[in-house]
Parts: structure tokens; sequence; C-alpha cells
């Protein structure tokens, strides 16, 4: 089957001042995949994941998605992060809705509190959640307008392992069934090779390598060591 592209990004230089993030930066991502950035700290993921949200621009290149350029705000796109942003003054409910009362933004908040375990929560304050709680929320909040493009930045950084697992599968789980094309900046290789298809790498201010990754959500013991496999080698080409 033909892939299908959904985001094309092309000779895309970023600088700050004269500090030089990114060059030559081409990628195609395509739609429905899910892609994982990582690289030493400060070697410019979010960055890359910004310019493609449209919060920065790029000194030179161009950026698509769908063939229209991104030169403000990218509105077919949501962003999650490792804080979870969520308005404190307002219901878990209101958080998803933004406060709307139309019955079918309800409707549909329901429905995704549903999908991330937080019905009985509908009407308390994000105060009364927990980390995992208010990222699941965060997660809510951010497919509540079927977007087409999940941008995920560093989301699961500030959880502890048995929860940052669970949040990964639900992840997984929900970009699937809604088809969502999903990025994720990580600091963990092997969050990225978990969840990812495809994983870039992003060194020296270019993207080094794109590793394909066909053992994504696969559980067996095989799996686990193609993917302990993919993480080593990622792993010595960021160090060397
Ligand atoms: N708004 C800004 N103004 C000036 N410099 C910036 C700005 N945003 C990022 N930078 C610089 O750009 C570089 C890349 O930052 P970026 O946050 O993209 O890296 P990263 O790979 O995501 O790092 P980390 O994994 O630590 O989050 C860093 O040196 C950072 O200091």
């Amino acid at each position: 089957m033909k892939k299908e592209i959904l985001i094309t990004i092309r000779g895309v230089n970023k600088s700050y001042v004269k500090h030089i993030v990114l060059r030559e930066i081409d990628l195609d991502v395509y739609r429905h995949e899910f892609l994982a950035f990582v690289g030493k700290s400060g070697g410019g993921k979010s960055t890359l994941l910004r310019l493609i949200a449209g919060l920065e621009q790029p000194n030179a290149g161009k950026i698509k998605q769908g063939g229209h350029l991104i030169n403000k705000i990218n509105d077919q796109a949501r962003m999650m992060f490792q804080e979870d942003r969520l308005l404190p003054w307002m219901s878990v409910q209101d958080n998803v809705t933004f406060a709307s009362k139309k019955p079918d933004d309800q409707k549909e908040a329901k429905k995704l509190l549903s999908l991330v375990g937080l019905t009985e929560y509908a009407n308390a304050f994000p105060t009364k959640l927990s980390g995992g709680q208010k990222q699941r929320l965060a997660l809510a909040r951010a497919l509540f307008s079927h977007p087409d493009l999940l941008l995920l930045d560093e989301p699961l950084g500030a959880l502890d392992a048995l929860t940052r697992r669970n949040m990964q599968d639900l992840i997984m789980k929900i970009c699937q069934q809604r088809k969502i094309t999903t990025i994720l900046v990580t600091h963990d290789i092997n969050e990225a090779v978990r969840m990812a298809n495809r994983i870039a790498l992003i060194k020296d201010q270019l993207i080094k390598e794109i590793f394909d990754n066909p053992y994504r959500g696969i559980d067996t013991n095989e799996a686990k060591e193609k993917r302990a496999l993919i993480s080593d080698e990622i792993l010595n080409k960021i160090l060397n």
C-alpha cells in the first residue's frame, strides 16, 4: 500500500540569534504514522516540533501539511507538553470542552473522558487528579477537536515508570483507533522504540538517520529483543 504523505519539510533551517539549531532539514511525515524525534538534550527536537505546530517559523525552507504552507499556528495540530497546562478553575469536563456548553461538545467530552478512564471525575476540579490522571485529561483535551496531528513534547517525562507505561499504551491505542498522525519528542529512547514506527535521530543540527521499527507495540519476547537492539543502535549513534 502506498503511504500518503501528510507533512513535507524541505530545506528547513532554524537559528536563534547566531545559534544554529536546525539546518537542511528534509523530512516527510506519513499520514497515520507514529514518528519519534530523539537526540541529545538541546539538540533541537522541541524546536522542530514547534515549527510543525506553527508556533515558530523557520529562517529558511518550508513546512507544508496537506499541501498547505504552515506559516501561522497549525490549527490541524494539537500539542501535549510535560506540564499538563490545565485550567484549575474549570471542571475536568470543562477543561476538555473549554467550557463550551453545546450538547455535541458535551457528548464528545464524555466520550473522551471515558476513553481516558476519567468519567467519574467529570465534575471534579483538576486539583483532585494525580499526575497521571492530569496527563490523561490533557490527552482528552488535545483530542477534543479531532485533530489530524498530535504533537507530543515529552508528555510523560514527569510520570513514574508504571504510570508512564500505561500512558504509552493508552496513547498508542487511541492514536491507532482514531487514525491520528503522531509525533513524539522524548529523551527516553526505549519509549521512542516502544511507541513509534519510525524514529528520527537529530544530531549536529541535522536529521542524521531515520530508523524503521516494525516491532512497535508488540509485547512478545522476540519483539522486545529486537527493540532493545534498535535502542542500542540509536544510543550508540547519539553518543558517537
Ligand atoms: N526561544 C528560544 N530562544 C533562544 N534559544 C532557544 C529558544 N528555544 C530553543 N532555544 C535553543 O535551541 C536549542 C534547541 O532547543 P530544543 O528545546 O529544541 O532542544 P531539545 O532537543 O528539545 O532539548 P531537550 O531535550 O533538552 O528538551 C537549545 O540550545 C536552546 O537553548
